[in-house]
């Protein structure tokens, strides 16, 4: 399996991986007509990768079956949100009130609104086929934007957001949007998701002016704050073991939480080394550790296979090799595939 950015002749293949998705992924729109411009305006990020900052680029990136050449993953990379349009969160604070007349003391959560003009980068867009889930393919789809990340750093703001699909469920119902949202848009979920991705100011129009007391909201609703969908708790986790937190940021929407990291802080990208290949051997033995290994030139291509580094180069294995197109001497960006504490 290798990762690589999305070319046109990935679109056909695309949009049907997308009809697959449930509700609530908000990046993965269903519809033809959107998915082509965001394959498109990523086409035209990755033209431009030395000289370039953080504008809010679209970087989208494919995980292929090389052997079939069936596109079976995708994931991306917004390398700023929140400009002329803002980028909206619900921050979820906690207020204290005492009563001396009573003699006691209430704590209250509140959620008020932040709109950011000046935002971090965001990854998002993971989608992996069913079939395909497990075996280390989510992990593979995930980590390797952050060997991208760490390739071309100028690229991205230096903080980075993940935020995750919350509770929604089949039929695209959200009890924090039965709660809040549809009081104030008027609509439903899926129909407010999709038209967040196309025009925001209908959000802008339409937000509660005022904070929103959590107390007030029915259970199903609080409970479902900053929760994830179930699907999306090894996203979380894998996201969180390399030090991605939740810092009281939630979506306006479905209350998925924010996850945050400083961007060179991520695990990945602060461990990650570049180096040029000094030998393929045909098997490195069996106890090998395995890392995740990028190619950069002439095109970024990401796969896994086990990788031993000397200080003037690494060697790998020529099935690595061939998957990543890579002969001697030619660069990678590597990093270990698991943190030390999962091994
Ligand atoms: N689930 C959603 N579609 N939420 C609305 C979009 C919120 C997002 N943080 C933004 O500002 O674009």
């Amino acid at each position: 399996m290798i990762i690589r950015p999305v070319e046109q002749r990935d679109l056909d293949q695309l949009h049907q991986l997308a009809q697959l998705t449930q509700y609530g992924l908000t990046t993965l729109p269903k519809d033809r007509a959107i998915f082509e411009k965001r394959v498109k305006q990523s086409l035209r990020s990755f033209e431009d990768l030395n000289d370039a900052d953080p504008q809010g680029q679209l970087y989208l990136f494919v995980l292929e079956e090389p052997t079939s050449g069936k596109i079976v993953g995708t994931c991306g990379i917004v390398s700023k949100v929140g400009g002329f349009k803002p980028f909206y969160a619900f921050r979820v604070v906690k207020e204290i009130q005492h009563s001396t007349v009573l003699g006691s003391q209430h704590e209250h959560e509140v959620l008020t609104l932040l709109k950011n003009h000046d935002g971090p980068t965001e990854i998002g867009s993971l989608f992996l086929h069913p079939d395909y889930r497990g075996g280390g393919n989510g992990r593979l789809l995930s980590l390797s934007r952050f060997l991208f990340i760490a390739q071309w750093p100028k690229l991205f703001e230096k903080e980075v957001i993940a935020e995750m699909r919350g509770v929604v469920d089949q039929q695209g119902n959200s009890p924090f949007w039965e709660a809040l949202g549809v009081h104030f848009f008027g609509i439903e979920f899926p129909h407010a998701d999709m038209l967040s991705l196309i025009n925001k100011d209908f959000i802008e129009e339409l937000i509660p002016r005022h904070p929103v007391y959590v107390d007030l909201l029915p259970d199903e609703a609080k409970a479902s704050i900053a929760q994830v969908h179930t699907n999306t708790a090894p996203a979380r986790k894998l996201l969180e073991s390399e030090g991605f937190q939740y810092n009281d940021l939630v979506d306006i929407f479905e209350a998925g939480p924010v996850l945050h990291c400083e961007r060179d802080a991520i695990r990945i990208v602060r461990e990650s080394q570049l180096l040029p290949v000094k030998e393929i051997t045909p098997e490195l033995p069996t106890e090998t550790s395995l890392f995740l290994v990028a190619a950069i030139e002439p095109t970024f291509r990401v796969g896994k296979g086990k990788l031993v580094s000397h200080e003037d180069g690494v060697v790998i294995d020529r099935s690595l090799a061939d998957e990543l197109r890579l002969g001697l001497g030619q660069v990678v960006r590597f990093a270990r595939l698991k943190p030390p504490q999962t091994l």
